[in-house]
């Protein structure tokens, strides 16, 4: 657990924090730029000192400002990832992956450098190498550290698309495969959907929000960052089964199935991350024969929202939460009303992990 209980004025950000942060997985730091998640993460780093407060890691004090503890960075046991990645130019990647490098074994030695691929890389200089192979290389130099909690800031932001998409397949295999918990610095909503658990929304120095990332992107919070021809839901569903002989894979959805192109790779009870957009939901009142849409859940109305453009319903089956962007005239034509029980027929569902 990470236990942050903070304070610190920022020239005229009053930047203040209290948290509670489980030891696994990855917990984004989102929200716009200049609204204090670099300093957040910097006051935990130990690059910075709080005005007043504690952070605790493990129930291991890194600072308090009341009992005049401020562990130096290098005695916090964090591994930190910035947007450059900070190389020595003068080792080699093997050179640079040993500085600070804690008597790892060589089994997890070669784990972490398979999960990097940066086998090929070690004799190179990195003068020699692309942006996203320099942070490979970082994120390989800060795990062999054995940190107990992994700080990235905006680890992506410096890569160009490519970079930024190939660095994101390796970071997403790292968050599933190694133990150690990620406190991820980003405003982007990609890497947010790809790689985090549950996300800390902070605007102006303040935490709006803190919950599961699926919790997170239904709060009204969140709406502005999705924008309103984007709404979608996000879950994160157990697989029940793969269908052989059409390469598809139902997943479980809260006891209906939701039907997703084959994801051979992963198991029955695996979790598969979806979202569902709003223009991709259409309502009808009774099941359909002959529709070639497999996808048709049972779901109760809980809003109707007339917006300019179209009528947001949200639709609730057993629980998950959802909506369907319908025109007025299909309002009407259903006569729909809060309570009613309908069918939502999804024409597509996008498959992030
Ligand atoms: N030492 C400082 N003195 C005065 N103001 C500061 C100091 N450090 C940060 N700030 C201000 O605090 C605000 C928050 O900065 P911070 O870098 O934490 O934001 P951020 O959310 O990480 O932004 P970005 O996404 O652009 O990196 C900014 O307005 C910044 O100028």
């Amino acid at each position: 657990m990470l236990e942050i209980n903070v304070k610190k004025q920022l020239g005229s950000l009053a930047l203040s924090a209290n948290l509670q942060i489980p030891s696994n997985g990855v917990t984004a730091l989102f929200g716009l730029s200049g609204s204090g998640k670099s300093s957040l993460i910097n006051l935990v780093s130990g690059l910075s000192l709080p005005d007043q407060g504690y952070i605790q890691l493990n129930n291991r004090t890194l600072v308090d400002t009341v009992r005049k503890i401020n562990l130096p960075p290098e005695q916090r046991h964090l591994g930190y990832v910035f947007q450059d990645a900070r190389l020595f130019p003068h080792y080699t990647v093997k050179g640079n992956l040993a500085y600070g490098m804690k008597k790892v074994s060589k089994a997890v030695y070669q784990e972490i450098i398979e999960l990097l691929g940066i086998e090929p890389l070690l004799k190179r200089y990195p003068l020699t190498l692309s942006g996203g192979e320099k942070q490979r290389v970082a994120i390989g130099r800060a795990l062999l550290t054995e940190p107990e909690l992994l700080l990235m800031d905006e680890p992506l932001a410096a890569l160009d698309l490519p970079r930024k998409q190939e660095l994101l397949d390796y970071l997403d295999r790292l968050a599933k495969e190694i133990n150690i918990p990620i406190l991820y610095v980003s405003h982007s909503l990609e890497e947010l959907l790809r790689l985090a658990q549950r996300v800390i929304l902070i605007q102006q120095g303040k935490v709006l929000a803190f919950d599961d990332l699926e919790t997170i992107w239904q709060s009204p919070h969140f709406l502005p960052w999705k924008g309103v021809q984007q709404q979608s839901a996000v879950f994160s569903l157990p697989i029940e089964m793969h269908h052989p002989l059409y390469q598809m894979t139902v997943l479980n959805f809260a006891g209906q199935p939701l039907w997703i192109h084959e994801m051979p790779q992963k198991n029955a009870g695996d979790l598969v991350r979806i979202c569902i957009y709003s223009s991709d939901v259409s309502i009808i009142l009774q099941p359909t024969k002959g529709s070639s849409i497999r996808n048709v859940l049972a779901c109760q109305i809980t809003e109707i929202e007339i917006q300019a453009q179209q009528v947001e319903v949200r639709l609730n089956a057993d629980g998950l939460q959802f909506g369907a962007s319908i025109s007025r005239w299909a309002l009407a034509e259903l006569e729909l009303q809060v309570g009613m029980w309908v069918y939502a027929q999804i024409k597509s569902v996008s498959v992030i992990a």
